[in-house]
């Protein structure tokens, strides 16, 4: 007989489309049941009787209201088959209410960092509710490095024993992007800082609100779940010092628009900071790091030497390095960290390998 998941989608923007599109084409043993999509803040598409929602025409197909969360559960839980939630937003009420979705059996595949990323006591009971008998399972492979192989292979140095020393990357892919192109070991080149942050954000890498990756909070909650997994309790990701790319006259603009206008204004204050690193034959680069010797967490704009593997980043392209008691010489994992496809994929992933646990 073959196996089936319910799946409820909630988002449809720039993952969560990439996300659709891909379980469209999915060749599976596993039937994915859509039960339940979300294509924005206020439509839902479903139905009471649990009909699959036609993933061919979600963007015109008849809509309702979105459940309000309680009423989503209750929905989800009344239904034969045991259901995967798939969060592609940004949104923290929905974060907030995974210990919820969890305790009531349903699993969780997602690229939102918010609930790992907030309080430790939150972390705790997600992971606590996920191994209680009954608890749905939850997998956030997206939430660092997008669909590069991070979490999964950290968590599985951990609980085997092994001991983390450091952790150290780049883990903003919009960062990353921006420096790359913006402070490069050209001394002709003439790019601005605030063009590059307008490409970023067209380009479907930075966060909803572009703000979230430019001060640095975005790199901070990748940093702070990275440390948890690692065994370092930080409490949240402003418990330590992250360095904000925000112009200080910036901080109090209201919309994410009026700031991208404003941006300009300021480039000559970041040009001033990359040509004194090209004088020293360095190029500026937004770094987190997790030391765990020194009791150390930071997140950082650093300068770094030419021949620095740092300074040869393409892209979007994220880079980690773990150092451990197995792995002395660092073992090092590169790729494209943001970005729909390699995001979406991530997610995907997460998703069958709950279903390949959970399906019946
Ligand atoms: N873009 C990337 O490269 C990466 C993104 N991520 C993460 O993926 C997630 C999604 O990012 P991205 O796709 O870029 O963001 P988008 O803003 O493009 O998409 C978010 C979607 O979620 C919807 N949404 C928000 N709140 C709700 C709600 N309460 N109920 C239903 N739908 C809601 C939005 O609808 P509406 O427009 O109506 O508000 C929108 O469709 C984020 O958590 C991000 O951090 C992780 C790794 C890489
Ligand atoms: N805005 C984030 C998206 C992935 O987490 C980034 O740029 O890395
Ligand atoms: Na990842």
């Amino acid at each position: 007989m073959v196996k089936s998941v319910n799946v409820a989608i909630i988002g449809s923007g720039v993952v969560g489309s990439a996300f659709i599109n891909q379980l469209k084409n999915l060749k599976s043993s596993i039937n994915f049941n859509v039960v339940y999509l979300a294509r924005s803040s206020k439509e839902a598409i479903f139905s009471n009787d649990y009909k699959p929602v036609d993933l061919s025409n979600y963007k015109t197909s008849p809509a309702q209201a979105v459940l309000p969360l309680g009423d989503l559960i209750k929905f989800l839980t009344g239904a034969s088959r045991p259901t995967i939630l798939i969060d592609n937003t940004s949104n923290g009420d929905i974060a907030a209410y995974y210990p919820t979705f969890i305790k009531q059996g349903i699993s969780i595949a997602t690229p939102n960092k918010k609930a790992f990323s907030s309080d430790l006591k939150t972390w705790n009971e997600i992971f606590e509710s996920s191994e209680a008998p009954n608890g749905g399972l939850v997998y956030h492979e997206a939430t660092v490095g997008a669909g590069l192989p991070i979490i999964g292979p950290l968590a599985d140095l951990v609980s085997t024993g092994d001991k983390v020393e450091k952790i150290e990357g780049i883990f903003s892919g919009t960062l990353s992007y921006i420096f790359n192109e913006f402070s490069t070991t050209d001394a002709g080149s003439n790019t601005k800082f605030s063009d590059v942050v307008k490409v970023a954000k067209e380009l479907g890498y930075t966060e909803p609100d572009p703000r979230d990756d430019l001060n640095g909070l975005d790199v901070a909650r990748k940093v702070t779940i990275l440390a948890r997994i690692a065994g370092f309790e930080v409490e949240s990701p402003t418990s330590f010092p992250v360095e904000s790319l925000i112009p200080k006259a910036l901080e109090s603009v209201e919309s994410a628009d009026e700031f991208l206008s404003k941006l300009p204004d300021y480039d000559a204050d970041i040009q001033k900071i990359k040509e004194e690193a090209l004088a020293e034959n360095k190029v500026l680069r937004f770094v987190g790091q997790v030391d765990f010797k020194n009791n150390k967490v930071s997140v950082e704009i650093g300068k770094y030497g030419f021949d620095h593997p740092f300074a040869s980043l393409k892209g979007s392209d994220n880079v980690v390095s773990i150092k451990s008691e197995r792995y002395p010489n660092p073992l090092v994992i590169q790729g494209a960290g943001a970005g729909a496809e390699v995001t979406a994929h991530g997610v995907l992933a997460d998703a069958l390998k709950i279903a390949q646990r959970i399906a019946n």
